[in-house]
């Protein structure tokens, strides 16, 4: 049986600087008291991540501007989830099985891991940390498998975000699990009626607001008038986000992730939500690499491996000289 994951207090006592990889990373305490891991790029390029969810809840680029929608009503409390920035969605996404919704990861606190596994070397990452979460006694009654979850954040020279999350399986032979996952990643958008979505055009989705009913998308990129909440299937590894006011195009870059679910609440949804203002649905839009319709099975003894890029690069959308094939084809 796995070794219940040590609280944030403990994670902290026990995180030396000899812990975090190079004076590019820091361990700080937020003002609610949960600790987050700072990463600090080049000029004012800069990401959070709370060890409360695994959650990356802040990317900043060069000019220190914020990237990723943080509710300013958010509740940093277990056990509600952060609302904003990239919640790890583990093991079931959405209502898709028995568990809570979105799973567990999302609200139990990770923990600083020292020694992970090598990964390949990527010359162009300026500051990284590696969290590990593993299941403790009360979560292996609610989801009897003993698992490592491993999630590397990474700041990227250019400023680019990338989130690695390997899960093994470590249950004594013959016993197999299964999972559903997600990225669920909010954006910041300068007025969620003038952005689209590139890359998702004649894809087949399920939507969530029809039942998970199954339909295909049509020829146009996607644009935003109403609450939408969909899983597209089987989605190209590149999706761009083209947020036209603020002439910024968000590259959202997957592998070994084939789903993306795509979110906005709306506004009657948002009031319904306790932890986001009634007008914040304006200023956010979710694209969520996800492993949604195909659960993924893991034999003991295997590791899964789930990537995601994120980089925001300026775009010339409004004049029309930028060609969508380039954006979407890297
Ligand atoms: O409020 P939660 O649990 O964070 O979920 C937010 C939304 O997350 C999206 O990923 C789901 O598709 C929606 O159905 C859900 O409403």
């Amino acid at each position: 049986m796995a070794a219940p994951a040590p609280s944030a207090a403990a994670a902290a006592s026990a995180s030396p600087p000899a812990l975090l990889p190079s004076p590019f990373v820091e361990l700080v305490k937020s003002p609610s008291g949960l600790e987050k891991v700072v990463l600090r790029g080049s000029r004012n390029c800069c990401v959070e991540v709370y060890l409360y969810g695994g959650q990356v809840t802040s990317w900043k680029n060069d000019n220190g501007e914020e990237l990723l929608f943080l509710s300013s009503k958010a509740i940093f409390k277990p056990p509600k989830a952060i609302r904003g920035g990239i919640p790890i969605c583990f093991p079931q996404f959405g209502t898709h099985g028995n568990l809570e919704q979105h799973g567990f990861a999302r609200n139990r606190f990770w923990s600083i891991d020292s020694d992970p596994p090598p990964l390949p070397v990527n010359p162009a990452i300026k500051a990284f940390v590696d969290l590990i979460l593993k299941p403790s006694e009360e979560d292996l009654k609610i989801w009897p498998h003993s698992f490592e979850f491993r999630l590397r954040v990474a700041l990227g020279s250019s400023g680019d975000l990338s989130l690695t999350s390997r899960i093994r399986n470590t249950n004594p032979p013959g016993k197999n699990f299964s999972y559903t996952f997600a990225y669920h990643t909010y954006f910041s958008v300068s007025d969620i009626s003038e952005v689209r979505v590139e890359g998702l055009e004649t894809m087949d989705y399920l939507d969530n607001l029809k039942a998970k009913e199954r339909f295909t998308e049509q020829g146009d990129a996607i644009v935003f008038e109403s609450e939408v909440d969909k899983v597209y299937l089987a989605a190209p590894s590149k999706i761009a986000i083209i947020d036209h006011e603020k002439k910024r195009t968000f590259v959202v870059t997957k592998e070994g992730l084939p789903d993306a679910v795509v979110w906005n609440p709306w506004d009657k949804k948002a009031k319904a939500m306790q932890d986001f203002g009634d007008a914040e649905y304006k200023g956010m839009l979710c694209v969520e690499p996800a492993a949604v319709e195909k659960p993924i099975i893991l034999k003991p003894g295997e590791e899964w491996k789930g990537r995601l890029v994120l980089s925001a690069v300026p775009s010339s959308y409004c004049s029309g000289q930028l060609d969508p094939l380039k954006v979407l084809q890297g």
